[in-house]
């Protein structure tokens, strides 16, 4: 057992043993000790009186479901990649603005729709509503996409929206192209049948996003803020619907992003003096480098869980975990510090469970038999709502230790407002709303974005931000974002423009009925 992996094994086996076991007692504790309670959103809605306004319905012909399917493909087919913000596909992106045209005819030539183009290739529309004193609304989505390349892997090419078993493969499927082009669609469908909305909304399709936003988004915000715009609320892409992803919740959930992570590129150097590898020092620009990385990947953040929105995601969920799942979450004043552990011990969880740190890049030297001068690691953090950027920083500073590492903030932010989601929340229980309309069977959950989007340039227009798209994610199907084999279901795809279809004449409604207290007990 000297072996200090198989010391490394035997302590994660004695520590899942003991969380096992303190699992089971706190959770026979609870039996006996402790009434719980759940938050169930859902409840209030199926009872409240829903204004009834003018509708139509989102019966689309077989004719226009193959149109609908042909439009989205074309729309993957184009590789509008950026690789960096100085490095994105401006034919790829212009050819897009021309395929928006040639799919939405009816939204570009209707006299309700004002279109420009920002920043070249960025859109923004504005539909004028009949009623100019509601207060508008904004959905937001992206026309780039990260590179993709097939030798990864795919079973298709990336930009071919090849259908495979009834799902349609591409880069874009499921980030962003389906909701750039499931809003225009639904728009589209809408005109068509002489639909005139009541609130007027904006549409901003953002060219950049994935490298950050700084020309589409940020430009287009600029543009409305001279006009002295707000909003009621934003929709932007995030979080979706989980289905079998996480373990123990019994049935899928639809999580509504009401904030997303602050973000930290930190970059760590060391340089020492050059010279000939035959007589090396004790300790080279690489070493010492790699010995900081080393104690910063040993010496995570440390586990907030329970002090962010995730700890509204676990109570609006807490009735649907299985046992003994179930009284942790009903119960996290006594429990967040274990479902904290636990949610640590996976990648994917304990992003919501901590500030995360990734090493992306590391670089030093130049040839085999010189010394290097430089080395330097870049790292990327994710920042939890309950710490700041320069917590962050001071803690990165105390782990790194060593007056030899410069460590400099290349881009940072905090994390972002949490929006509201409570009864009386107009832009969420509207979309909780639309998500039930189109899912009855889904229970709806606050979230937290643990990824940025170009919804985090709007904060001044909006207080309300939401991060959602109606994407259906089976175990696994997270991992196909920004990896290999994104695709969506054909169905999904059909879903999503109901979806939308269903939200813009949901926020015809003036104001909310009359709320029901939502808390049960059991
Ligand atoms: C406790 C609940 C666990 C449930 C697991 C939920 C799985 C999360 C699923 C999806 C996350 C998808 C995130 C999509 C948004 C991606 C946005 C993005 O890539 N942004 C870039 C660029 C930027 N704007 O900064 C980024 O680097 O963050
Ligand atoms: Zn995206
Ligand atoms: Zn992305």
């Amino acid at each position: 057992m000297a072996d200090p992996r198989h010391r490394a094994t035997l302590f994660r086996y004695v520590r899942g043993v003991c969380l096992a076991l303190l699992c089971v007692i706190t959770s026979l504790f609870a039996v006996a000790t402790v009434r719980t309670f759940s938050l169930d959103v859902n409840a209030g809605l199926h009872l409240a009186r829903w204004e009834e306004t003018k509708r139509v319905g989102f019966d689309v012909s077989q004719r226009q479901r193959e149109e609908m399917l042909e439009n989205f493909k074309e729309a993957v087919r184009i590789p509008t990649v950026s690789h960096s913000p100085t490095d994105i596909n401006t034919t790829a992106l212009l050819a897009f603005g021309r395929l928006l045209r040639k799919a939405f005819p009816t939204v570009f030539a209707s006299s309700l729709v004002q279109h420009e183009v920002v920043a070249d290739y960025s859109h923004l529309f504005w539909v004028q509503g009949s009623q100019p004193d509601l207060v508008p609304y904004m959905l937001l989505a992206h026309i780039d996409v990260v590179p993709a390349s097939e030798s990864d892997g795919w079973d298709a090419p990336p930009f071919s929206a090849k259908e495979i078993d009834n799902f349609i493969y591409g880069r874009g499927t499921l980030d962003d192209k389906e909701c750039v082009m499931g809003i225009l669609q639904a728009l589209e469908y809408l005109l068509l049948k002489g639909y005139k909305p009541r609130r007027g909304f904006y549409i901003g399709l953002g060219h950049d996003e994935e490298v950050s936003g700084l020309n589409g988004a940020v430009n287009t915000v600029r543009l409305l803020k001279q006009r002295n715009v707000q909003l009621s609320f934003l929709l932007d892409e995030g979080l979706l619907v989980i289905d079998g992803v996480m373990k123990g919740l019994d049935g899928p959930a639809a999580l509504l992003g009401v904030s997303e992570k602050g973000s930290a590129t930190v970059k760590l150097s060391v340089t020492t003096a050059p010279g000939h590898s035959s007589m090396p020092p004790r300790e080279s620009s690489i070493g010492i480098l790699a010995a900081a990385v080393k104690r910063l990947e040993d010496n995570p953040m440390p586990i907030m869980f329970g002090q962010g929105p995730e700890r509204g995601t676990f109570e609006h969920l807490a009735h649907k975990f299985i046992l003994p799942l179930r009284f942790l979450a009903s119960n996290l004043w006594l429990f967040a510090p274990i479902v904290g552990r636990l949610l640590a011990l996976k990648q994917d969880t304990n992003a919501f469970a901590r500030t995360t740190t990734a090493v992306t890049m590391f670089n030093g030297g130049v040839k085999v038999n010189v010394l290097p001068s430089v080395a330097e690691a870049y790292v990327n953090l994710r920042i939890h709502s309950a710490q700041s950027l320069q917590e962050v920083m001071d803690l990165i500073d105390s782990t790194v230790g060593d007056q030899r590492v410069r460590v400099e903030l290349l881009d940072g932010f905090d994390p972002l407002p949490i929006s509201s989601y409570s009864e009386t929340s107009f832009g969420f229980q509207i979309l909780k709303k639309s998500i039930l309309d189109v899912f009855p069977q889904v229970t709806v959950a606050p979230g937290i974005c643990v990824a940025n989007t170009d919804s985090r340039h709007y904060k001044d227009l909006a207080a309300d931000i939401y991060r959602f798209a109606p994407i259906w994610a089976k175990a696994g199907d997270a991992q196909r974002i920004h990896g290999i084999n994104e695709r969506i279901s054909k169905k999904n795809y059909e879903d999503m423009v109901g979806f939308y279809f269903t939200l813009i004449q949901n926020c015809d409604i003036k104001k909310l009925p009359e709320s029901h207290s939502g808390v049960h007990e059991f």
